[in-house]
């Protein structure tokens, strides 16, 4: 279902069109609004809705975007004294008989096509076309097979200038009922760290190499951007924890030390030619040359001292991020940040501990292992001598110190029926 609703009116009756705008507001609202350009004014004085105006006295404008398939429905109220009609309305009137698209003339019909539009959810997706290995056209043509059927659906692709912060911005100010993330874990922590305290659920469509929020939250891995449309249509919502850290969102972890370095080593080039293992490629490498670091944690009016070479800060964090692992699992809803520090005197142990935190995570058992510490709390600071890089969601945010907190139940977000509490 696309999202654009033509309004238009003979110069007779764009009062009424323009009083039914306003009845309907909220529901339009939720909608792209097009007309022509004498009516725009007019209706947005009225009802303060946007509309997008299309060329002045012609129609073909809209009848060629109802030809493109991104039209909804096309309400057009026209003299109630039978009139020759202009030829450019005929051409809209059959475009929308050829393309199937609602069509009404007069009000009666008008008004129950705006019921039954007040009755649909209205989703804007924020679709990152260059995140992961996969073909973003064949991805973009499934998701709108799977949810156009159901939903209204609105597509903003993100660009290296439009951050996804401002598309959900738009999308909050058009009333989305929905919001849905398709990308890699960059694309998916900052549309739901603009949604942090907002009561709009979340949908993820993971299209990048680890797509660890997802998995956190048991969106399948197989058929993933199938499984995923599944997930969203099935509608249930769930709330989870969020957390800042330095005032950045955060949705999974900020990793100090370690952590930073694999992030920075598994750059776009390596994750192109190596998918997931660019991670495991990029450990290796770092492994030689990270170095241990004094750590000072305030936590919960405490302060604990160490000397490692990882330490990472968890909301959520799927089984293959190892370093969050200390406790084997990473509950997403308890309100609290789980915090791992890992030290290792060489490369044999930091592997070997590393396959236990692996193991650990996946069997969801506590790590007992003098090199391994954990704790949970709500938020804490972390200075580090020396500063050392800190990564926050896959991006490199600085370097420490650094302060994390908490925000329980800060995000709602859409998760498998079965996964359901
Ligand atoms: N149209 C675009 N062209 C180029 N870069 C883009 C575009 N849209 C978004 N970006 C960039 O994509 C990055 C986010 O990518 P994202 O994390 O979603 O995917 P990924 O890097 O492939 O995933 P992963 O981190 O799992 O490998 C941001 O740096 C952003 O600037």
């Amino acid at each position: 279902m696309p999202n654009t609703i033509a309004l238009i009116a003979h110069t007779s009756r764009t009062v009424d069109l323009t009083r039914f705008a306003s009845a309907h507001a909220p529901t339009l609202s939720r909608y792209h609004l097009m007309t022509t350009a004498e009516t725009a004014d007019r209706i947005q004085a009225a009802t303060g809705l946007n509309l997008e105006p299309k060329l002045s006295g012609s129609l073909g404008e809209i009848a060629a975007e109802v030809a493109s398939g991104n039209v909804l429905a096309v309400i057009f109220l026209a003299d109630a004294i039978a009139v020759p009609w202009e030829p450019s309305l005929d051409v809209l009137l059959q475009f929308c008989n050829v393309h199937n698209v609602a069509l009404a003339t007069n009000l009666a019909t008008a008004e129950a096509i705006v019921k039954q539009l007040a009755k649909t959810r209205v989703a804007h997706l924020i679709f990152n076309p260059v995140a992961g290995q996969r073909d973003a056209g064949q991805d973009l043509l499934l998701i709108r097979e799977l949810l156009e059927p159901h939903l209204s659906l609105k597509i903003h692709s993100t660009t290296p200038e439009v951050e996804p912060e401002q598309l959900v911005k738009v999308a909050i100010a058009a009333n989305a009922d929905l919001i849905i993330a398709a990308g890699g874990d960059g694309t998916v922590s900052a549309v739901a760290g603009a949604l942090i305290g907002k009561s709009i659920p979340l949908g993820i469509i993971p299209r990048g190499t680890a797509n660890a929020f997802a998995v956190a939250l048991g969106i399948p891995a197989l058929l993933p951007v199938r499984s995923a449309c599944q997930v969203i249509l099935a509608n249930c919502t769930q709330t989870v924890d969020a957390a800042y850290c330095n005032n950045i969102p955060m949705i999974l972890l900020a990793g100090i030390g370690y952590e930073a370095n694999v992030v920075e080593t598994a750059d776009r080039a390596l994750k192109d030619r190596w998918g997931t293992l660019a991670y495991l490629m990029a450990g290796w490498q770092t492994i030689d040359r990270q170095e241990e670091f004094e750590i000072e944690i305030e936590a919960e009016e405490k302060v604990h001292r160490f000397e490692a070479g990882a330490i990472t800060i968890a909301n959520a964090a799927p089984p293959t991020s190892v370093l969050a692992q200390g406790a084997g699992e990473v509950s997403i809803d308890d309100g609290l940040l789980d915090v791992t520090v890992v030290t290792a005197q060489s490369k044999l142990q930091a592997v070997t501990t590393m396959l236990r935190l692996l193991g650990a995570g996946i069997t969801k058992t506590q790590l007992n292992q003098q090199n391994v510490i954990h704790g949970r709390t709500r938020r804490l600071k972390v200075t580090t001598n020396p500063p050392q890089k800190v990564v926050v969601d896959g991006e490199i945010i600085g370097t420490t110190p650094i302060e994390v907190k908490c925000v329980p139940n800060g995000l709602t977000v859409l998760i498998p029926a079965s996964l359901a509490s």
